[in-house]
Order: structure tokens, then sequence, then C-alpha cells
């Protein structure tokens, strides 16, 4: 396990799926700490992970060895801003914002000095060890700053790298955004089932559950492709083959094309915006 102090600005819902991924794997609390301006959530990481907090981003980030940058896009640019008296160069950044170059960062408005960055992209189920990372390391990041990078990651799940900063928008299309899309999908076969007259509750014990087993089934065969796993359900001239024509009559995967590519589309408009 590393020594190194690693600090979180931003105390949302992604540093607290971090930082419960890191101490759940063995990662000293004492060398974590999170900055936010707000102090529920820190009090709530202080007495569930016994980690360092405070309201001061340059304290934080000053004592720091490895620096997480976890606010929303919007507010990025202002946050780095206010850390340009630090001399970052013995630092790693890490940012999980979407849509913002690594290069941005090293602008006269952001952090205004050459940085080491690694951009990434997790998502939600880091939260509960389950997560999948997107991570792209430009020229300048050694192998030490990787492992690092690599550890924080895949403390709560698996991380890959990408070798095209470009393919960070596909990362968040495939797995950053797309908890939402199965999400939805859930939701909607719970309305129609409640529609149809099923109590809320059972619909969606039994929804979640099927979600679950397909998502297993996946994982557990690698050696079908999920067109196979998909086949084997569908009994010939039976009810999952009415179901499955109605969503391909609904060009169901050109809708998930589309969807994928305004996600893309989106993260490069941030990238021009912020
Ligand atoms: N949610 C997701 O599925 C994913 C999100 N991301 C990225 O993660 C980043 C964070 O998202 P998420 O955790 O969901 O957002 P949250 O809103 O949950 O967390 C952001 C946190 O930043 C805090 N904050 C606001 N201003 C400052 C400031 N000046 N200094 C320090 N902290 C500040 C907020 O505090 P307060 O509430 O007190 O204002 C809040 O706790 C985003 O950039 C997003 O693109 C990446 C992958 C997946
Ligand atoms: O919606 C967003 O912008 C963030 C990035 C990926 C998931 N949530």
């Amino acid at each position: 396990m590393s020594d190194k102090r690693i600090c979180f600005i931003g105390a949302g819902n992604m540093s607290r799926s971090i930082i419960s991924g890191l101490v759940n794997s063995g990662y000293s609390p004492q060398l974590i700490e999170a900055s936010n301006p707000s102090t529920g959530k820190l009090q709530a990481l202080q007495a569930d992970f016994a980690i360092k907090v405070t309201t001061d981003n340059l304290a934080a980030a000053k004592a720091a060895d490895v620096i997480v940058l976890a606010v929303k896009p919007q507010l990025m640019q202002q946050v780095c801003a206010a850390l340009q008296s630090l001399d970052l160069s013995n630092k790693l950044l890490i940012t999980i914002a979407a849509g913002i170059s690594a290069a941005r960062y090293s602008d006269s408005d952001y952090l205004a000095q050459p940085v080491k960055l690694i951009r990434t992209m997790p998502n939600t189920p880091m939260q509960i060890g389950t997560g999948m990372s997107g991570m792209f390391a430009p020229a300048n990041i050694n192998d030490e700053d990787k492992a690092i990078c690599n550890l924080i990651m895949t403390s709560g799940g698996q991380a890959v790298w990408v070798e095209k900063e470009a393919d960070l928008n596909l990362v968040i299309a495939l797995a950053g955004s797309s908890p939402a899309y199965f999400f939805l999908f859930v939701e909607a076969m719970i309305k129609a089932a409640t529609e149809l007259g099923m109590e809320q509750q059972t619909a969606r014990a039994l929804a979640q559950q099927a979600a679950l087993g397909a998502a297993k089934m996946l994982l557990e065969n690698p050696q079908l492709s999920p067109q196979q796993l998909r086949q084997n359900v569908t009994s010939k001239g039976g009810t999952t083959h009415e179901a499955v024509e109605t969503f391909i009559q609904g060009n169901l995967s050109g809708l998930v094309k589309q969807a994928m590519n305004n996600c893309i589309a989106r993260a490069e408009a941030m990238a021009q915006e912020f």
C-alpha cells in the first residue's frame, strides 16, 4: 500500500465512492483528506471513514502528494485558479471531471503552471466495489504516478488505461454515464408493471433481480456473446420473442447509438465551454 497523502477537492458523491473504496481496501485514513465548502458531507466522511477533513482547499492541496479534483466541471476553473499560488511540480493531480481536457488544467485561468495530471472517468457503482473507470495519462506521467492512480481508481472496482484522450469520451458514454441508462430501463419496466397492476415494491424486486441475473450471466459467460445469451432466453414462437421484436421494431439499437453519440457530443461541447 502507498504512503502518499491524498486529498480530495470536493467531497461529493464520487469522492465519497472513491474514499470508501480506498479505506475499505486498507489505505490508511490518516493519509486521506477531503476538502469541501459545506461541512455536512465532511462530517459524514469523517464519521464513516475516519479521514481528515477541511474546508480549506489550499491547505489540503498543499499538504498532499496526490490531489484528486472532484468538483463539477462548471466549478473546476475557479477551484483551480484558487490553487495557483501552490508549487505543484512535485504533486500528482488526478481529475475525475467530465469534458475538461488534460491540457486545459495548465492554462493561465486554471492552475497556471505545467502539471502532472491524469484524467480519469469513474462511475457511481464504485460506491459498492463494482465501479468501472477509464484513465488517460499524458506523456509526462511516469510509471509510479500511473501506479498510484491505478491503485486509487481500482480500489472500488476495475479501471482501464486508454491510449488517446478522446477515448475518455467513449468511456463516459459506455461506463461513466451508462449506469443511468440501465436505471432508466428498470424505471420503465417498473412503471409498466405498476400500470398493469403490480405493487411497486414487488415490481422493483423482480426487475432488479432480473437485471442482476443478466449482468452476472454476462460476467460469468465470457465465451458467450450478449446476442447468444439473449437467444438462449428467446424460445421460438414464445413470449421473449414478442418482447424483443418490439424493441427491434422500435429501433432500440439505433436509439442507444444516438444516446451515446449525444453523450460524447456533450463531452466535446463541454471541452469548449470550460
Ligand atoms: N456522478 C457521476 O456519476 C460521475 C461524476 N463524475 C465527475 O465527478 C465530478 C463530481 O461529481 P459528483 O461527485 O457527482 O458531484 P457532487 O455535486 O456530488 O460533488 C461535488 C462536490 O464539490 C463541492 N464543491 C463545490 N464547490 C467547491 C469548492 N469551491 N471547493 C471544493 N469543493 C467544492 C460540492 O460541495 P457542496 O455540495 O457543499 O456545494 C460537492 O460536495 C464532476 O466533475 C463529474 O463530471 C465523473 C464520473 C461519474
Ligand atoms: O453526467 C455527467 O456529466 C457525469 C459524468 C459521467 C456521469 N456523470
